[in-house]
């Protein structure tokens, strides 16, 4: 049975759906990373918020792990190519929290444009303030977007909603959206000189890393209030600092700090500055959301395969997974197969599909013929790694779907490039199920490709077959199935023979020895 780890503060309907659907579940928040990393070797699977930082550190130590769940939107607290380095497939919930964080930025404009935490506390104070916080309206007024993903998209809704005007800085952002959106779209020096408030909706990345610098802030119009609901380290909060301070920006408020949880900030205590401790996506409804879909999401991929809003592979739905199963089977034991035939001359790869494959998702049958011919240089290659490993080795990966009929009903063909050319393996699924190998190197043979396995090139000649079922007897090695191909007759043939174990190194030269032979290995499937 799967184990999962619930690290940060969820829904408990998160840990609800993992026990209806089968999978052992510990709930452990505010854990030290030792902590965390002491346990995290026996889970199948992590589920997070964006308190738990998942490190090298944590994933070297993670040692079954197979899948993060990020139950939220950014994913900027977890090692995502070392979880790719890994094998682990990393998801969040792209949508689950982003109406309640629109509506977090909305909260705190209309926070900064009334002052509201200020005069509450000060009324609360017993001060009466009527005649202290003279506040501005927000309709007419110009909203600066930068970020027009999911959230700003849906900021900007509610804003023109409310009568503002809203300018958008994207560079994803095509015109034909931003006329869709209602939004004016601009470039970012000019949303500066433009807007009265500007509210920040991008993930933090290098270009986005201080996008709101001292000299950007200095390009702002006076009087401007700004909003942070989407990372700290989006707005240079030393800078911000001194710019409340002069007055140049009217107000200020964060939800998110470069440090969290900030429990100390040269902000803290400013005039005109308001904050709240990452609660963008705190609300009943978000939080539901999020633990849902990311327990489900889980639970598919731990439980059948299915792969939901990864961010390090592609995409593969519940229904799609057990169709492609088998062919996921038979792509691995091919690029196995080319793998440990051909190994390190390998240059690049390609990887065909006609057929009823040729009507399927062609990502996780390449990645498993990757999978495959990856692990002849790690067992800890997968699906996940091996397109990242493929990559790091210089390997060019294409893919070619056929709409041809061919000869067989479903087909996976893979050519790898080597020096001395191209050579090509095949094969096919026997009943929609049974992996089959079809054609090996331009000769048609059909084998199953499992357990220690016989390669034998050799120059077909009567006699050949008797004397190496001589020197296997001797060697008192049992053959369990015996397949043959030739290009013609006489000329080179194949022999793929399973046998009952491995295969000794004395046994293998004597079988080098016999006539006519040109090649033999000695070949190992799951
Ligand atoms: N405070 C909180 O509790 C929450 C914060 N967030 C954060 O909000 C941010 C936005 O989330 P979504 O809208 O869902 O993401 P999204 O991916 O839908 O949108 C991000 C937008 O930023 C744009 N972008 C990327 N680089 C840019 C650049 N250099 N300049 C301008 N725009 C750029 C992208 O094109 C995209 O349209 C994320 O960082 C997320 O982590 C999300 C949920 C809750
Ligand atoms: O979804 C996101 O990106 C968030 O920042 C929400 O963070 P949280 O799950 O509330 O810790």
């Amino acid at each position: 049975m799967p184990k999962v780890l619930i690290s940060d503060k969820m829904d408990p309907r998160a840990a609800a759906i993992f026990r209806e659907r089968g999978i052992e579940v510990d709930e452990i928040t505010g854990q030290t990373p030792e902590e965390l990393k002491a346990i995290i070797g026996q889970y199948d699977g992590l589920a997070i918020r964006s308190s738990t930082k998942v490190t090298k550190d944590i994933l070297d130590a993670a040692t079954n792990l197979k899948v993060i769940g990020r139950a939220g939107i950014g994913v900027d607290n977890v090692d995502i190519p070392a979880a790719s380095a890994k094998g682990v497939i990393v998801m969040n919930t792209p949508f689950g929290n982003s109406i309640t964080t629109a509506e977090h930025a909305i909260a705190l404009m209309f926070a900064l444009a009334r002052q509201l935490p200020e005069a509450n506390a000060q009324t609360q104070q017993g001060l009466w303030p009527k005649n202290g916080f003279m506040g501005v309206e927000v309709t007419g007024k110009t909203l600066g977007l930068i970020g027009a993903g999911n959230i700003g998209s849906i900021v900007a809704s509610r804003a023109l909603g409310l009568k503002m005007k809203v300018v958008a800085f994207d560079p994803f952002l095509t015109p034909e959206r931003a006329v869709e959106m209602g939004v004016e779209k601009a470039d970012l020096d000019t949303l500066l000189a433009k807007a009265d408030f500007i509210t920040l909706h991008t993930p933090l990345t290098d270009q986005t890393r201080n996008i709101l610098s001292k000299e950007n802030l200095a390009k702002t119009k006076k009087g401007v209030r700004i909003i942070n609901c989407a990372r700290g380290g989006l707005v240079d909060e030393a800078a911000l600092k001194e710019a409340l301070d002069s007055g140049h920006v009217a107000g200020a408020a964060l939800d998110v700090f470069a440090t969290e949880p900030a429990k100390e900030s040269p902000l803290f205590g400013t005039p005109n500055f308001i904050c709240t401790p990452h609660l963008g996506a705190s609300t009943d409804e978000a939080q539901v959301n999020v633990a849902l879909q990311v327990a489900e999401q889980l639970s598919d991929y731990l439980l059948d395969g299915g792969i939901t809003n990864a961010l390090n592979v592609p995409s593969l739905s519940a229904e799609e997974a057990p169709k492609l199963k088998p062919y996921m089977a038979l792509a691995e034991e091919l690029g196995s197969l080319v793998g440990q035939l051909e190994g390190d001359k390998i240059q690049g790869v390609s990887v065909e599909v006609e057929g009823h494959a040729a009507e399927l998702n062609q990502k996780p049958i390449t990645a498993a013929v990757l999978a495959g011919l990856m692990r002849v240089y790690s067992d800890t290659v997968n699906m996940v790694n091996a397109p990242f490993l493929a990559k790091e080795r210089g390997l060019d990966v294409r893919e070619v779907r056929h709409d041809r009929e061919g000869d067989y009903q479903t087909l996976v063909r893979v050519t790898v490039k080597t020096e001395a050319g191209d050579k090509s393996v095949a094969g096919t699924l026997f009943g929609n199920a049974q992996p089959r190998l079809v054609e090996l190197f331009g000769i048609k043979v059909e084998a199953d490709l499992a357990g220690h396995m016989l390669y034998i090139v050799n120059q077909d000649a009567p006699g050949f077959i008797g004397r190496l079922g001589s020197t296997l007897g001797e060697a008192n090695v049992n053959i369990g199935t015996f397949h043959l191909g030739r290009r013609n007759q006489g000329g080179e043939a194949v022999l793929l023979l399973s046998v009952d174990g491995a295969v000794s190194e004395e046994v293998l030269a004597d079988i080098c020895k016999l006539t006519g032979v040109k090649t033999v290995k000695l070949l190992r499937f799951a």
